[in-house]
């Protein structure tokens, strides 16, 4: 199967682009070949996918559900309760809403870490997106709790889950004021073992710091480096307080980062995320919308604009976080994280990708597109996306979509009433 863009944007040029099965096969002006389907890319601008690297998918259930509360009486009183009665079901129509919500606003891949990721990983086959799963673990510091966590986690990767090379999996112990040293050394050891990617909420709240000096004498990333699992496969979520000396110890380990602004926002968890020092550091950084319970939805869009204009603003630098920058976290640097020759348009690099409609106010006039597109759009400027070759949306139109919505409304009223 082979598509042809004609004269799409691209750089600031117009460009064709063809795809062939899973991959760009050739990109440049007025390229003289066929194939099997033509887009016409005329007033549209070709961008990477978005690599959405930190979210809850099925927490789109939970939109606008508990709102305007601190992380944790958010989690302990509201959201806790309410995932303990999640269904397989549940969480299928949930990942299948968030598919939907970041299809129609761009993003071809994301990193997620829920309960119940056997019936995301249906909902991502189905809808054609790239993801890594995270098989969750938690053990709240019981041991026969641990035990029933490692038990999940050998279940989870014994069973041939048969889905295509789409996704991935990946390890997600929630947090360390959930899940005790002794697991985070299993898990680590088993992600090692398994080539796995690891991930983790960490240091998001100025109380999870103080909380973590009490309990184990010594700051989050110091701690985890006591515990060695610093590493290369190691996936950072929020890691908003952070000081200079864990910055190094982070790039020593080549331990990637995540930033989720809309939520450390919402939840008031942090402002000051240091992204200018961990980039000069050597810390790769991607960009997350975490869960549609914190940052109320997926847009990676909307994400890239609030994390530069935080940046700025608490800084009280405009120079920090630019446009270009923000396009690079949300793509390539999102693409590294998972280990995908992605995040890119050029030959060689799988065909996610989107078109954007320039024809809308926020693209006229066009000077400076990645300005544009951070700065005055948001995700509904996205008009097609491919993912793996193929296409998933065309003239922002989803195949199946009243159904998904009409379903999954379904599905969280009713969990609600349970
Ligand atoms: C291990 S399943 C994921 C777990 O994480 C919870 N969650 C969602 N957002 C956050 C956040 O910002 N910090 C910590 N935990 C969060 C989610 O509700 C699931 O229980
Ligand atoms: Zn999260």
């Amino acid at each position: 199967m082979s598509i042809l863009i004609k004269g799409a944007l691209l750089r600031g040029e117009v460009t064709d682009i063809l795809i062939e099965g899973k991959y760009i096969r050739e990109v440049g002006p007025s390229l003289a070949v066929t194939a099997d389907s033509c887009l016409d890319g005329t007033g549209k601008a070709v961008i990477p996918g978005f690599v959405n690297t930190h979210t809850h998918a099925a927490m789109t259930l939970f939109r606008g559900f508990a709102d305007d509360m601190p992380l944790m009486p958010w989690l302990v009183e509201k959201i806790w309760p309410n995932e303990a009665k999640l269904t397989n079901e549940d969480v299928y129509w949930g990942s299948r809403l968030a598919c939907l919500e970041m299809i129609k606003t761009g993003t071809t891949t994301f990193l997620d870490m829920y309960h119940k990721h056997q019936s995301t990983a249906l909902a991502v086959e189905e809808m054609g997106l790239r993801a890594t799963l995270c098989a969750v673990a938690f053990d709240h510091f019981q041991p026969e709790k641990a035990e029933k966590a490692k038990a999940y986690i050998r279940k989870s990767f014994d069973d041939s889950m048969g889905y295509s090379k789409r996704i991935r999996y990946a390890l997600g112990p929630h947090a360390i004021y959930t899940v005790s040293g002794e697991l985070l050394q299993w898990l680590d050891e088993f992600a090692n073992e398994n080539q796995l990617p690891l991930h983790l909420h960490l240091s998001e709240t100025a109380t999870e710091v103080e909380n973590s000096i009490r309990q184990f004498g010594l700051s989050p990333v110091r701690y985890l480096y006591k515990l060695g699992i610093l590493s290369p496969r190691l996936i950072l979520a929020h890691a908003i307080w952070l000081d200079s000396d864990e910055i190094r110890m982070l790039a020593d380990h080549g331990v990637k980062v995540v930033h989720n602004p809309l939520s450390n926002m919402k939840l008031a968890s942090g402002m000051e995320f240091k992204y200018n020092e961990m980039r000069d550091a050597g810390v790769v950084v991607g960009l997350g919308t975490d869960g549609c319970a914190s940052s109320n939805n997926l847009d990676m869009v909307e994400a890239m604009k609030f994390a530069s204009l935080l940046g700025k603003s608490w800084r009280k630098d405009p120079e920090a976080m630019p446009a270009g920058e923000m396009v690079r976290m949300a793509t390539a640097n999102g693409a590294q994280i998972l280990g995908l020759n992605a995040g890119e348009i050029k030959p060689g690099t799988l065909a996610d990708l989107s078109l954007i409609n320039l024809k809308s106010p926020a693209f006229t006039p066009n000077f400076n597109l990645e300005s544009n597109l951070v700065y005055a759009a948001n995700g509904s400027c996205i008009d097609t996306v491919i993912c793996d070759g193929k296409i998933l949306m065309q003239d922002a139109r989803v195949a199946g979509e009243e159904e998904i919505l009409e379903k999954a409304a379904a599905v969280a009223y009713d969990l609600m009433k349970r």
